[in-house]
């Protein structure tokens, strides 16, 4: 708990019923991050054949099968077993999978419930964010999120991991903060390795969750195609700059962007091949092509997904994402991976930050007019 919070003369009260939606490989991490903070944790699964066996043998035998599962975790492919009683809900399914899964469960979450996703995407069409589309299908609920640079298998196995914990905070929330969805659930999800932090910028938190998974592929895409550390550093760099962009666009808080959620996600995710977005973008960078990718098998790439979603939001909200939109145009418009990062090296020159309000013309251009003899 941060100073400010400790200062308060009443206790946080930690949530101590979890119910985790999504049996994947981060829904089963959080469930064992919850279970060994001493939680009661019931996770949903689809397959009952996975529920079984987490009931069974304390592993998930398709998702991080070599990592033992503490006790207190129950599993069960029953939505209302799940959800009977929970003090908190925290919502792991893919994007695309979201916002039905929050119309299934709807009946059964009562009003006020906190919800967190811990989902990583923008709906296509919508252009909402996770948290938007939740609590657009449970309208009593109080939606937040939990995000942050957390490889499931690391945190499962209990390497040292740091995550954010956002909601909106609500005029309650601001006079007893100690009190608010957010510092409870940071409070329960809070063990010796497991650690917490606060945020009041959900959007900020959530655009920083989803932008990096395209950045990522970008940053695959340059290692596979023999692109260098430097290519791979601007990237990251500049990429950071379309999360501040969008979350500023969008109401969040730029200084937010340079958080765990945003910064820290984006370091991780672009720096690693266990990231399934780095990955498939080392694939592809490569010149394998897609449908062989990962041996065929279908992995959850949600930077592939969301890259149509942002690229869309980006253009309604008339903010300028170049890295995303070349991510883009390889993945969804077939454009050449050499051709494609070529163009981005060659755009009109600006300022950094982009409040120093300058554009110079198109690179190629000055080329030109030195060898025209034109320069000073
Ligand atoms: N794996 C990680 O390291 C990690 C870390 C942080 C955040 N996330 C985010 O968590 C989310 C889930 O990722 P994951 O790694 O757990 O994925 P996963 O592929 O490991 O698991 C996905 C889970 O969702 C279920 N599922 C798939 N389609 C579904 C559908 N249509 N309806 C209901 N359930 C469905 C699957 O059965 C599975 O249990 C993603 O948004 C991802 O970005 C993942
Ligand atoms: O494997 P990825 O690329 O989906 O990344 C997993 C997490 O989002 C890392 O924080």
């Amino acid at each position: 708990m941060n100073e400010e919070l400790q200062s308060h003369r009443l206790p946080t009260l930690p949530y101590t019923r979890f119910a985790v939606i999504g049996a994947g490989a981060w829904g089963t991490a959080l469930a064992s991050v919850a279970a060994q903070a001493g939680h009661q944790v019931r996770l949903l699964a689809r397959d009952p054949e996975v529920a079984e066996a987490i009931n069974r043998t304390s592993r998930n035998p398709r998702y991080l099968d070599d990592v033992p599962l503490p006790a207190g975790l129950q599993a069960t492919t029953d939505a209302a077993e799940a959800l009977v009683g929970a003090d908190v809900v925290l919502f792991v399914v893919p994007s695309v999978a979201t916002r039905a899964m929050a119309r299934q469960v709807r009946p059964l979450i009562p009003a006020g419930t906190p919800v967190a996703v811990c989902t990583k995407g923008i709906e296509p069409s919508s252009g909402m964010l996770m948290s938007q589309v939740v609590a657009d299908e449970l309208r009593d609920a109080r939606v937040g999120a939990i995000s942050g640079p957390t490889f499931a298998r690391e945190t499962a196995l209990g390497h040292y991991t740091a995550a954010t914990v956002a909601f909106d905070f609500t005029h309650a929330d601001r006079l007893a903060p100690h009190d608010s969805p957010a510092a409870r659930l940071a409070l329960s999800m809070s063990t010796g390795f497991f650690k917490t932090y606060i945020s009041d910028d959900l959007v900020g938190v959530e655009i920083g969750g989803a932008v990096k998974n395209v950045v990522a592929i970008a940053c695959g895409m340059m290692t596979g195609a023999g692109f260098a550390e430097n290519t791979r550093a601007a990237l990251i760099t500049r990429g950071m700059d379309e999360m501040k962009q969008l979350a500023e666009a969008l109401g969040g808080r730029r200084e937010t962007v340079t958080g765990l959620a945003g910064a820290g996600d984006l370091t991780l995710t672009c720096s690693s091949r266990t990231s399934r977005n780095m990955s498939l973008g080392v694939q592809l960078g490569q010149g394998i092509p897609r449908e062989k990718c990962f041996d065929g098998k279908p992995v959850v790439v949600e930077g592939e997904v969301n890259a149509v979603s942002i690229v869309d939001l980006a253009r309604r909200l008339n903010v300028s994402i170049p890295i995303c939109e070349t991510v883009y145009s390889i993945l969804h418009e077939g454009a050449d991976i050499g051709q494609a990062f070529g163009d981005l090296w060659t755009r009109p020159i600006q300022g950094e930050p982009r409040a120093l309000d300058i554009r110079l013309s198109n690179p190629a251009q000055a080329r030109q007019l030195v060898m025209d003899g034109r320069g000073t």
